[in-house]
């Protein structure tokens, strides 16, 4: 089948861009994985698929599997932003705002008139059921009334806060985001038997109450450029630490994002570019 796709990318975290808004595209695993192998295919973190509304409350449909695996995964923030610039830009609407739901959430995604996109990422979960981790035996240090939670890797210990939105995440800090472990570490807390669907693990470097910077080793991706739920995961884990402002600059090392949370829904702004178009024979 020769398959039409939009290379895109937000703030470095890549994608393949699919429209199943004309016909529905019933892509197994494997043509998955071939789309998101950098080497045998297109290469991308993520594939993205634009659907139809599923229900009349929303625009579209938006589904996010990761490239390295196949596998279906609840949300993806560069993505997002992405999506919405691919929809206008494709002439599948001519809102600036739209509506997407997720498997498991509804999001607003806004393109401004700077060319940045906000996205609604809806509101973060706290309690371990939402990610799925296991704190059976574990005692928490409490921080600002947070939990911060004691795990043993590679046979030394970390506190990592654990946060869900929509997606699984693990944070923890570091002095230098340059200098931090996230090629062993990452792997070890993104594969721990705590996280039952695995986890993304946030290093996360505070510069100031509105500046951090911040590297992701990705759940199915290993590190990317950048990752929009995760920048999420970490400023709301900082805010709730009490270390960070209302409105914080997330520097990434693919681009900048800048999340903003008060409680309730988080706002993240940011990049979405087009790459090129292309056409792939699965
Ligand atoms: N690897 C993530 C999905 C992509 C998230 C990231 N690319 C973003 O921008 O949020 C997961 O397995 O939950």
């Amino acid at each position: 089948m020769r398959l039409p796709f939009t290379k895109m990318h937000g703030a470095g975290n890549d994608f393949v861009v699919l429209d199943a808004t004309r016909a529905p595209l019933a892509l197994d695993t494997a043509q998955l994985q071939r789309l998101g192998d950098r080497r045998f295919g297109v290469g991308a973190d993520q594939i993205l698929v634009v659907e139809p509304a599923p229900s009349p409350d929303v625009d579209f449909g938006y589904r996010i599997f990761n490239g390295a695996s196949g596998a279906e995964v609840e949300h993806c923030g560069n993505g997002a932003r992405c999506f919405v610039r691919y929809v206008r830009g494709h002439g599948l609407t001519d809102k600036a705002s739209v509506r997407v739901r997720t498997v498991n959430r509804v999001l607003e995604l806004t393109e401004q008139a700077d060319g940045r996109v906000t996205v609604d990422m809806g509101a973060p979960a706290f309690e371990p059921s939402a990610l799925p981790f296991d704190p059976a035996g574990l005692t928490p240090r409490v921080e600002n009334g947070f939990p911060l939670w004691p795990l043993a890797v590679d046979h030394h210990g970390v506190e990592v806060a654990v946060l869900s939105m929509g997606n699984p995440h693990a944070v923890l800090w570091v002095d230098d985001v340059d200098t931090a472990p996230v090629a062993t570490v990452g792997p070890a807390i993104e594969n721990h038997p705590r996280f039952a669907r695995r986890v993304n693990v946030g290093f996360l470097q505070v510069v100031s109450r509105q500046r951090v910077r911040l590297r992701v080793h990705e759940r199915d991706a290993g590190e990317t450029l950048a990752c929009g739920t995760g920048a999420c995961a970490a400023v709301v884990a900082g805010i709730r630490l009490g270390w960070l402002d209302s409105r914080v600059d997330a520097e990434l090392r693919g681009g900048t994002l800048t999340i903003e949370w008060a409680g309730g829904a988080v706002r993240m702004t940011g990049p979405a570019e087009t790459v090129y178009e292309g056409e792939i024979e699965l």
